[in-house]
C-alpha cells in the first residue's frame, strides 16, 4: 500500500473487542451470546476520525508498511472495546438530592418524595434558579466524568425546567456541551418530565404542544438548536397514555425520534404505545407485561433498561431475560440523575449482569451497538467497524471483560479512551491486579 498517514494507530492489543462485523443495526438475543473478538489486534483511525482498519496485527502492520501515523500506541497486554454509548442520562440541573437518598434508604417510596413535592419538582426548583454558566459547569464535570468511565456517546435530557426559559436553557446548556467537548451528545427535550406545580396534566400537555414544541421547532430551524429525541415520563400521577400520546406524536411531527420513560412503577401500557408510534426506545420497563415485550419485539422499539434505577429504589429488575428471549433489541443506560448518581457504565454492566441476569456479552451488546441504535447512532457508533467513529477505550487487562468483573475498578483499569482517534483521556495512575 502506497505511503498514506493516518492519525492513530493501536497495535497488538491482546484483544480488540469489534463487537458486530457485518454493519448489524443491532443485535439481538442469539448475536449476542459471542461478540466478534480478535486476538491479537490493531485497529488504524484517520485524520477524519473513522476507522480505516481493524484486524489482526500483523495483517495490518504488512498492509501499512511505510505509512505515518500521528500517534502510536502500543497496547501489549491491554485491550481495546467500542467506546460505551449510555442511552439515558439527566445530567443537567443543580442542586443535589444526598439528603432524599438518606429519606429512601429509611423506607420513604420514589413516589411518596415526589408527592410530597421533592424529587423531580425539588431539582425543578434549583434548575430554574441556577444560572446558564452554572448548569454548564455542572454538565462538563458529569461528562467529563462519564467520559473517564468509557462513555464516549451519551443523550442527555432536558426535563427540570417544566417550562419554556428552563426548557431551553437546559437544551441551550447541551447544545453548548456538544460544542465544547469531544463527547458524542444525543440532546433530548423532556419536557414532560412532572406535571408543574399549579398546572393539571391536561394544562400541562397543552403547553408542551402548543407553546414549547413550536418554539423548539424554530429554533432548530434556525440552527440554534439541536434536538435529537423527544421523551415523556408516562407514569400514573405523571403523564398518562393519552397525554403521553399526544406529546410524542407531535415530537415525531417535527422530526424527532421517540424516546420515553414508561412502564416503571405501573404497568401503563407504554410498551404498546411505543410500539404504535414507531418509538426508537423506550426506558425502564420494570413493570412491561408480556403483551408489551412482544409488541416492541415486533416493532424494533428497543428497551434500554437502567439497573441503577432498580437497585436504588429497590424496585424488581426489569426482565433483561424475558425481553431477549422474545427478541426484543435491549440496551443499558446509566440514568444518572439526582436521584440515581452514578456516571459510570462499566458498572451499569456489572448490575445488569448480577441484578437482571445478563452475560458479560449481552451486557457490552447492550451499551455499545443496542444503545447506539436507541440513539440512532449505530451507523456510525457502537461497534469497531471499518467506516465508524475510531471511539475506543484500551483496558489494562489481558480480557475484556475484567471491566465487568471489577465493580468500580474501572478507574484503575480504564488506560485511555479515544474519540474519533483523539486521546481524550489518559490515566497515568493505572496499575492492573490479576
Ligand atoms: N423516572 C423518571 N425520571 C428519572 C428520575 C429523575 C429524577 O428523579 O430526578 C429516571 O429515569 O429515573
Ligand atoms: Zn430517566
Amino acid at each position: 500500500m502506497s505511503a498514506s498517514s493516518f492519525r492513530l494507530l493501536v497495535k497488538n492489543a491482546t484483544q480488540v473487542v469489534l463487537v458486530c462485523r457485518n454493519g448489524e443495526e443491532y443485535l439481538t438475543r442469539d448475536g449476542m451470546q459471542t461478540l466478534a473478538v480478535v486476538e491479537n489486534g490493531s485497529v488504524l483511525i484517520g485524520h477524519d476520525g473513522l476507522i480505516k482498519a481493524v484486524g489482526p496485527a500483523d495483517i495490518i502492520e504488512s498492509q501499512f508498511k511505510g505509512a505515518k501515523f500521528d500517534n502510536v500506541l502500543d497496547a501489549s497486554g491491554m485491550c481495546v472495546i467500542p467506546g460505551l454509548v449510555d442511552a439515558h442520562t439527566h445530567p443537567v440541573w443543580a442542586g443535589d438530592r444526598v439528603h432524599e437518598f438518606a429519606m429512601k434508604l429509611a423506607g420513604a417510596t420514589y413516589m411518596e418524595v415526589h408527592e410530597a413535592g421533592g424529587g423531580i419538582h425539588f431539582t425543578v426548583a434549583h434548575t430554574r434558579s441556577a444560572t446558564e454558566r452554572q448548569l454548564l459547569d455542572g454538565l462538563q464535570s458529569r461528562l467529563e466524568r462519564m467520559m473517564r468511565a468509557g462513555t464516549t456517546l451519551v443523550e442527555c435530557k432536558s426535563g427540570y425546567g417544566l417550562e419554556l426559559d428552563t426548557e431551553l436553557k437546559m437544551l441551550r446548556v447541551i447544545n453548548s456541551a456538544r460544542n465544547s467537548l469531544p463527547i458524542g451528545i444525543s440532546a433530548t427535550y423532556c419536557g414532560a418530565h412532572a406535571v408543574p406545580k399549579g398546572k393539571t396534566m391536561e394544562e400541562a400537555t397543552q403547553d408542551i404542544v402548543a407553546v414549547q414544541l413550536p418554539k423548539i421547532k424554530t429554533q432548530i430551524a434556525s440552527g440554534e438548536l439541536q434536538v435529537d429525541n423527544i421523551d415523556v415520563f408516562c407514569e400514573k400521577g405523571v403523564f398518562d397514555l393519552n397525554s403521553t400520546r399526544c406529546i410524542l406524536k407531535a415530537g415525531k411531527d417535527m422530526g424527532l425520534n421517540i424516546n420515553f420513560h414508561g412502564d416503571e412503577l405501573h404497568p401503563m401500557n407504554s410498551a404498546h404505545l411505543g410500539a404504535e408510534l414507531g418509538a426508537l426506545a423506550i426506558s425502564h420497563l420494570e413493570e412491561v407485561t408480556d403483551d408489551g415485550i412482544t409488541a416492541m419485539a415486533k416493532a424494533k422499539t428497543s428497551a434500554v433498561l437502567l439497573p441503577t434505577t432498580a437497585y436504588i429504589l429497590r424496585l424488581s429488575p426489569p426482565r433483561a431475560r424475558d425481553m431477549l428471549d422474545a427478541g426484543v433489541i435491549v440496551a443499558l443506560g446509566s440514568d444518572f440523575n439526582p436521584n440515581a448518581y452514578c456516571c459510570s457504565m462499566p458498572m451499569v454492566m456489572h448490575l445488569a449482569c448480577v441484578l437482571m441476569k445478563m452475560s458479560m456479552p449481552e451486557a457490552l451488546a447492550a451499551s455499545t451497538i443496542n444503545a447506539a441504535y436507541a440513539l440512532n447512532r449505530s451507523q456510525t457508533h457502537g461497534s469497531l467497524e471499518i467506516g465508524k467513529q475510531g471511539d475506543l477505550v484500551i483496558i489494562n487487562a489481558p480480557r475484556w471483560e475484567h471491566l465487568v468483573y471489577q465493580f468500580g475498578g474501572h478507574q484503575e483499569l480504564i488506560r485511555y479512551v479515544i474519540i474519533k482517534g483523539e486521546i481524550v483521556y489518559e490515566n497515568d495512575k493505572f496499575y492492573y491486579h490479576g
